[in-house]
């Protein structure tokens, strides 16, 4: 060091005495700041001189640091570990006082830097934000003991004044900080504290994982365990929740998550949770004397209230509970539609008003992977990995394994690497087309990030922050996030949703329960070849792209009338992403029952034009199809028999018959059906609008109490709510006699997207107008209200208001739905 460092640093020591002495500083963080600032040498040369003036008249501090001096310099090993440890030390308390200098609030728990959820919804749709509150998402919800101001010290660290040279730390590189944490982390149990558990479930990453983070603050050793309950893991419905799919991809990723603890100088402790959670988790503090269990949460209601029990139970018993938010980028529970209204629920616009309506905390940066999980003495019992059997295969009469999961094993890598290996070569590649052609079922155009998602292998939130980053603006893709969330918020308010329609009549519709079609379309035997590619593809490889997904489960629903529960508990067992909010939200919208009615029915055939215009998708799944020429591959019934001779395609042989030839009428009949239900069940359809009525839960109720006029009340059914109804049913009920109708909702490929992107844009301008309409209102009720406060007369109704359509016009009403001028 030079002199004239010497001195600066000396100087600095001193201006961090006084903070000592106001109490801002402890004195443990004190001498580590010397030592990073002094050095080794300079603090046993120096460190009793500088703390000399403070000998008298603060007796009590001066002796402190002479014990933690003495203490510390008398040590005669491990001196670099030391020294690590107070590099990282060093690192919090130099980022509290980069924020003081800056004159900022400081808050250790939002870096200068941070992007909030709002932020994602102004880049799509582009709208004005309201400020952010600095609070962050990664606060821990339950009690939580710890220090705030040391939270998240990573998530602060990346923020570090990279120029002050005075540092060492700041000069220190990522790997060189790992590799220091590690040292010292590795030593057992240096604090003497006890244990803490990180009880892992969904977030299955050492990157950006909060409560990982959290576990390190508590300064204890860290046994992270994973615990199996399949009872718990269900609920009380039918959901589905880990079919054989998506089980094989956890038991992979926690093969994963072990070996990237390994590295850390840490193991995954695997326990079969029986009878319950509690119990395991109680035993294992018995067995290892946790004083803490850190998580992050879950959002499905069911098991929500599971971890509701689980912390309570504990906190009583004196462990204390830390949980963290991560899975999602808003906290589902935290959403509501205070400010905004119901109408248009369901759709993400709506859902993405309420979130910029009512702003949540920061999202705050990702973290880092720490360099090393301190471990504890003596590490629990557990159960091999292999014993909670998530990847057991069934055995053929012989013995013989049957091992349908190879072929998903050959299309993924399970890992966390896996994961940012995909969104790298998203982020490069593929998010160039997404915005235009992500239907495309031939070519990689979306991210095949889901089951990352899905396990937590990824954080949404890091996917938002690099997806920022990227050089080509992807404002659909963000999009797709919120999405995501919306599924999760449905979810809580409708707990239900993956086994009961949320639109009580078509319950009652006249479905199919044909098992022939139903086997036919689960192992791609229907006979139309973009169908039976796509599900061929989800058996293979546990995974299909969105647009694909919509064609199967059109097919299903309005081709083959089969009940969307039926399409819903197919994708669970064999989708890698497997999501009981996002599938059950989907299968309920295709199957005419969720909050938002797809517009658009996918036709087997036209759809093609879109997504595989040249066969290379069907080629690929459904080789026997692959001589066909291109203009017949998706219709294979049409083609002259000498062509089918000359190309090998026997059907009925090598390639099924159609399960079902004409598609005209199987629609039609749907459309009748549907017609039905909603002439014999008139209370659930709004007569002035034509709307579906969906009961609302208690919780919309409450929310919607303060402007009631969205909500109809009925006798017995409680409060029901219109929403989004597909066009092509309104028309229907009104004019049952008219074959040709104009809202048909059969999309024939290219030739209907720019139709699709209308109805879109109507979709949208509606939602905005009624909005407007509603803000208009509550403008006038004001007015109303402050006349009659003043003694006032009433002001008159603005009858002659310019109204963007007819109050007669019997759509007007639609909630998100596409006005036209009444007939
Ligand atoms: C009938 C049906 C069932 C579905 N079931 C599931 C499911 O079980 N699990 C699942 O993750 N997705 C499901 N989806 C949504 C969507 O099809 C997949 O998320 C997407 O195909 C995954 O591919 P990707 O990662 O390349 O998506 P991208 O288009 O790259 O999107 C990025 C991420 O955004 C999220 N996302 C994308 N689309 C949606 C959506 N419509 N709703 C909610 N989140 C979305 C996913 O997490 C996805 O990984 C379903 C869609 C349909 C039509």
């Amino acid at each position: 060091m030079s002199e004239g460092n010497d001195l600066k640093s000396v100087s600095q020591v001193r201006e961090f005495l006084r903070e000592l002495m106001l109490g801002r500083e402890d004195p443990d963080g004190f001498f580590c700041l010397c030592l990073s600032l002094l050095g080794d040498t300079d603090t046993r040369t120096h460190f009793l001189d500088v703390i000399k003036p403070i000998s008298s008249g603060h007796e009590h501090l001066h002796s402190q640091l002479t014990q933690i001096f003495l203490e510390y310099f008398s040590k005669d090993e491990a001196e670099e570990l030391e020294l690590a440890l107070t590099l990282s030390l060093n690192e919090t308390k130099q980022i509290k006082r980069d924020f003081r200098q800056q004159g900022s609030d400081y808050h250790p728990n939002v870096p200068p830097c941070y992007k909030s959820y709002a932020d994602m919804t102004t880049v799509t749709s582009g709208v004005d934000q309201p400020k952010v509150s600095v609070a962050s998402k990664n606060q821990p919800i339950a009690k939580c003991t710890l220090d705030t101001e040391v939270h998240k010290t990573t998530c602060a660290i990346k923020n570090i004044n990279k120029d002050n040279d005075d540092l060492e730390v700041a000069k220190s590189t990522r790997s060189q900080r790992r590799r220091l944490r590690k040292k010292q982390l590795l030593s057992k149990n240096p604090s003497g504290l006890r244990p803490v558990l990180l009880w892992f479930r969904r977030d299955l990453r050492i990157w950006d994982n909060p409560a990982l983070i959290g576990c390190l603050e508590l300064g204890a050793p860290v046994i992270p365990v994973f615990l199996w309950n399949a009872v718990e893991e269900e609920g009380p419905g039918v959901t589905v929740a880990t079919g054989g799919a998506s089980k094989y991809w956890l038991h992979q990723a926690l093969v994963s998550l072990n070996l990237s603890l390994e590295q850390l100088g840490s193991h995954l402790v695997t326990l079969k949770a029986e009878p319950s959670s509690l119990t395991a988790l109680q035993g294992l503090i018995a067995e290892t004397g946790a004083a803490s269990v850190v998580a992050t949460a879950l959002y499905e209601p069911w098991l929500k209230e599971r971890d509701d029990r689980v912390w309570e139970t504990l906190e009583k018993q004196g462990v204390n509970c830390h949980i963290y938010h991560s899975y999602c980028l808003r906290d589902p529970y935290t959403v509501t539609t205070r400010g905004i209204g119901l109408r248009g629920i369901g759709s993400v616009s709506h859902f993405m008003s309420c979130c910029q309506q009512n702003p949540a905390s920061g999202l705050g940066a990702p973290l880092d992977a720490p360099g090393a999980l301190p471990a504890p003495s003596t590490w629990p019992q557990g159960c091999l990995l292999i014993d909670l059997e998530l990847a057991r295969m069934p055995r053929r009469k012989d013995g013989t394994e049957i091992d349908w999961a190879m072929n998903i094993r050959k299309s993924w890598d399970f890992s966390e690497e896996g994961a940012q290996a995909h969104l790298e070569a998203f982020l490069r590649d593929g998010v160039y087309r997404y915005e235009k052609e992500s239907s495309r079922a031939d070519a990689p155009n979306t991210s095949s990030l889901s089951p990352y998602l899905h396990f937590g292998q990824l954080s949404a939130r890091s996917l938002l922050c690099d997806s920022r980053g990227a050089r080509c603006r992807s404002p659909k893709f963000q999009r797709k996030l919120a999405w995501r969330d919306l599924a999760y918020w449905q979810l809580c308010l409708f707990p239900d949703l993956p086994w009961e329609s949320l639109r009580p009549p078509y319950k009652a519709m006249r479905w199919s329960s044909d098992r022939v079609h139903l086997k036919a379309w689960q192992r791609g035997f229907t006979g139309y070849p973009l169908v039976d590619a796509a599900m061929r593809q989800l058996w293979q490889t546990g995974w299909m792209n969105n647009y694909m997904r919509h064609v199967v489960a059109s097919f299903l629903i309005a081709y083959l009338h089969i009940p969307w529960q039926e399409g819903y508990r197919w994708f669970q067992d064999t989708l890698v992403d497997a999501d009981v909010a996002i599938d059950a939200m989907m299968w309920q919208n295709g199957g005419m029952c969720g909050l938002d009615h797809w517009n658009f029915v996918m036709h087997p055939v036209d759809a093609a034009l879109t997504c595989d215009p040249y066969g290379t998708y069907v080629r690929q799944w459904c080789p026997e199809l692959k001589a066909l020429p291109d203009d017949l591959i998706h219709k294979p019934w049409k083609c002259p028999a000498s062509m089918l001779r000359r190309t090998g395609v026997v059907l009925g042989g090598n390639y099924p018959e159609r399960v079902v030839i004409d598609l005209e009428e199987r629609r039609a009949q749907s459309l009748q059906d549907v017609a039905s239900v909603r002439r014999h069940f008139r209370e659930f359809v709004d007569q002035r609008s034509g709307c579906d009525l969906v009961p609302l839960p208690a919780r919309l109720v409450q929310e919607a109490l303060g402007s009631m006029e969205e909500v109809v009340r009925h006798e017995g059914t409680g409060f029901l709510l219109p929403v989004i109804t597909r066009m092509e049913f309104k028309h229907h009920s009104e004019d049952p006699d008219r074959t040709d109708n104009p809202y048909s909702a059969v999309l024939k490929g290219y030739v209907s997207r720019k139709r699709d992107e209308t109805i879109a844009f109507l979709n949208e301008r509606d939602f905005t107008a009624s909005v407007m309409c509603e803000s208009a209102q509550r403008r006038e009720r004001l007015e109303r209200d402050c006349c009659l406060l003043e003694g006032l007369p009433h002001p008159t109704a603005s009858r002659g208001r310019a109204r963007r359509t007819p109050t007669r016009d019997t759509y007007s009403k639609v909630p998100g739905g596409v006005a036209i001028p009444h007939r």
